[in-house]
């Protein structure tokens, strides 16, 4: 058993829960005239009403004892410390420090962080200002009207809910949307009414490498681009990016002074007041940001430094895991009566889930009890009218949040105080129902009765505030991530790590390659295969009657650029056509001169190998050995058909593929570098690493056979290939590039490569469907 279940306080509560469930509410309401005012708490504006749980003094005790007993203080104390909570990645958790004054220090591995948060915070504040002023400028000129977030997770869920939630502070000349969704149509209806020239893009990542906003960011890029006839320049004016990464950040072609940062000790679903709130920022302005952020210190330091007996976060904490442990309740309904918080729950969702999904102890025992209860709910009183029905008879125990506001943001007639009277009615049919002696008094039939009757005795919490501000706003959030913060040390789990999103983040990106290459064949299960035979077909069908060419009538011109010639050939072809290179040559010069010297061939796609590195089908930096400008340039107007562009030792590499690993290694000017594990490509830098007295490519390149002779330079090879067989356990090592025939013999392992499989690799590209 584990020692969660041994504690006195959890022995005592499965004891005490005996008792209880035996109790109804209404008894306890009747039997106890003081249990509304004892049963109540308040903090940073919040009033928490907690009288229609099934509790009493005793059970409370208990669960204040069960939390001491589990550590709940210290590990709090550890938390706003800034020790590594989140153990499994060997963080801090500190979003508490994001909205921490400017006078207080709270440090990271021996570093005061808070003048790096306020740092950020002002910059984030010039720019809102600059929008929110109309002095920042899209690419003709005019305004920024239009902030599209694209994120996803935490880098959404937050910033929409804030901007929702926050409407009414909100400037209404602004037009401010979410993209969050890989589905395309998401971005496609967020863009569909908006001018390029007014629209400012905010790519919101902390790790800026999650597939679902770098698809998106980059469609944008498309979007933009297209308006803006190719410009570089407007991506300057059009995009800024929230992360941690600087590095994929500039690779995308975002300058750091476009760059809001945060840390690694922000976990996602605890950034929204972090630079990943600067849409929120910029809707409602750098002041009332503010206020939120003070809102949510208020609930910080209300639950670092109120015993628990009195600390909000703690009491509705341990509410939650009285309900799921001792009384099995799955779930946990939120249901603001505020329709400026209709995403509250879609937030919350993440919030809870994410943190308190969890299976294993941080010590990575299996738990022997339940953890986190799946959250849900939507704003009432739309759900009166949907699924309340089920929480008032059916057969399951539902514990509600309810929350509210006295004060209407948009007054009107009599419908706040319709909306207060339901939910303050909700709680009370739902804590005292209706029993058959009441239901037949009303007269109503005996056979009718029984369907009349409600059980009663279900458990909620009335939230009351006066009135939805950021101030608010931010203590409830802070509130929430504390309940979720107090079950976390109760269950013994870590609430900061997501190792459950993975497996199915790495499959999807095994089935892409497998629906994207018709011809690969299929290894899973035989359901799995059978969807993925299904999509293939409906796919094919879709580009046929889209009047897309089918892949295997597809033809494909390949071109492969060097640094002394461009060469170039197209399917069923075996000409090859080359024209001359040099460090002159641009983009639209090469386009121009190879269209001439390929006159006459029809083709429907294009692929490029090219000699530097491409990171998501997109050249990331300007060649050593051409001229300038192929880093955003548009081949896809250039050649009017799809282009695909990966690295030229990648396009090699994929073209000598044989299966299994494959380490591919281009003996030319320089040296080539790609490897292949079971299909999916991964360009490498290798020829930068360190070796004797420089780097790989110092020796193997063509450099390193001038400087120390062919025999040397063989040798040179040899140990370079030695050395990364150690280091990667390839199953075979390919060597392509102009200067493998100057080797007199192969290093085990090693096969000779074919300048010509950069074609294969070419045609191989497009075998994959887009
Ligand atoms: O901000 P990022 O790095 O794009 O991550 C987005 C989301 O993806 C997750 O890592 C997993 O779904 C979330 O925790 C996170 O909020």
């Amino acid at each position: 058993m584990s020692a969660l279940r041994e504690k006195p306080a959890w022995r005592a509560l499965t004891a005490h829960q005996k008792e209880l469930a035996t109790r109804h509410l209404r008894d306890m309401f009747a039997a106890d005239p003081g249990r509304a005012e004892r049963y109540r708490a308040e903090a940073a504006g919040w009033r928490l009403d907690y009288a229609r749980h099934r509790i009493d003094d005793q059970a409370l005790e208990q669960l204040f004892a069960l939390a001491r007993e589990c550590g709940l203080e210290a590990r709090r104390d550890a938390m706003f410390a800034g020790e590594k909570v989140n153990t499994t990645e060997q963080r801090a958790a500190l979003h508490v420090a994001l909205r921490a004054p400017a006078r207080k220090t709270i440090k990271v591995d021996g570093e005061n962080v808070v003048p790096q948060v306020h740092e950020v915070l002002k910059r984030m504040g010039t720019f809102a200002h600059a929008i929110r002023e109309g002095r920042w400028l899209g690419f003709t000129g005019r305004p920024i009207r239009n902030i599209v977030n694209v994120g996803i997770g935490g880098s959404d869920l937050g910033p929409v809910m804030a901007y929702e939630a926050l409407r009414h502070y909100s400037d209404r000349k602004l037009t401010v949307r979410f993209v969050s969704n890989v589905d395309y149509t998401d971005f496609a209806e967020a863009v569909h009414d908006l001018r390029p020239d007014e629209t400012l893009f905010i790519v919101a990542s902390k790790t800026f490498t999650t597939l679902e906003t770098m698809t998106n960011a980059h469609s944008a890029r498309d979007w933009l681009m297209k308006a803006a006839g190719g410009d570089k320049g407007a991506v300057a004016k059009h995009f800024v990016a929230l992360s941690t990464n600087a590095k994929a950040v500039e690779e995308f072609g975002i300058s750091t002074g476009q760059m809001y940062g945060f840390w690694d000790w922000v976990g996602g679903r605890y950034s929204m007041d972090s630079a990943i709130g600067l849409s929120t920022m910029i809707a409602v302005g750098p002041d009332a940001f503010a206020e939120m952020l003070a809102g949510f210190h208020a609930m910080d330091e209300h639950f670092r430094t109120t015993p628990l007996e009195r600390n909000l976060p703690v009491i509705m904490g341990l509410l939650g895991v009285w309900y799921t442990d001792f009384f099995g309740a799955e779930t946990q309904a939120v249901l603001p009566y505020e329709q400026y918080l209709k995403r509250f729950p879609a937030y919350l969702q993440q919030l809870t889930m994410e943190s308190n999904g969890k299976h294993v102890t941080l010590g990575g025992a299996q738990v022997d009890y339940a953890t986190g209860p799946v959250y849900w709910g939507e704003p009432g009183t739309n759900g009166q009218h949907s699924f309340y029905q089920l929480i008032h008879q059916g057969t399951r125990l539902i514990p509600c949040d309810f929350v509210g506001f006295g004060q209407s943001l948009n007054p009107y007639g009599r419908h706040h105080d319709l909306l207060l009277a339901n939910v303050i009615a909700q709680a009370e049919a739902l804590a005292m129902g209706k029993t058959l002696e009441q239901v037949l008094a009303e007269g109503i039939d005996e056979a009718l009765a029984p369907h009349r009757v409600f059980e009663g005795n279900r458990p909620s919490s009335l939230l009351l505030a006066e009135r939805l501000t950021p101030h608010t706003l931010g203590a409830l959030i802070a509130l929430y991530e504390h309940i979720v913060f107090t079950q976390a040390a109760i269950w013994d789990i870590n609430p900061f790590d997501q190792w459950g999103v993975e497996l199915g983040k790495q499959l999807a990106l095994r089935v892409v390659d497998e629906i994207e290459s018709p011809r690969k064949a299929l290894h899973h299960d035989s359901a799995t295969n059978a969807a993925i035979t299904w999509y293939r077909k409906a796919r094919r069908k879709a580009e046929e009657g889209a009047g897309v060419t089918p892949s295997h009538q597809r033809k494909v011109l390949v071109i492969d650029i060097g640094g002394s010639h461009v060469k170039a050939m197209l399917t069923g072809n075996k000409r090859e056509v080359e024209i001359k290179s040099n460090r002159k040559l641009t983009p639209p010069e090469m386009v121009k001169q190879l269209r001439a010297a390929i006159r006459g061939w029809k083709y429907d796609a294009v692929a490029v190998g090219y000699p530097g590195p491409v990171i998501h089908e997109r050249i990331a930096r300007e060649p050593y050995n051409l001229g300038k400008g192929w880093v955003g340039f548009n081949f896809t107007q250039a050649f009017g058909c799809p282009v695909k562009i990966i690295n030229d030792a990648a396009m090699q590499a994929l073209g000598s593929y044989e299966g299994g690993r494959m380490l591919f290694l281009g003996l030319g000017t320089g040296l080539g570098s790609a490897f292949i594990v079971d299909g999916t490509v991964e360009p490498m830098e290798l020829a930068h690493l360190p070796y004797k007295k420089g780097t790989f490519e110092d020796y193997v390149g063509t450099r390193g056979m001038k400087a120390h002779g062919k025999k040397k330079w063989q040798a040179h090879v040899f140990d370079v290939v030695a050395q990364l067989q150690a280091a990667l356990e390839p199953d075979y090592v390919v060597l392509g590039g102009g200067n493998v025939r100057h080797l007199t013999e192969l290093p085990t392992g090693a096969r000779r490569g074919d300048n010509h499989n950069a074609f294969t690799g070419g045609f191989r590209l497009w075998e994959k469907l887009t």
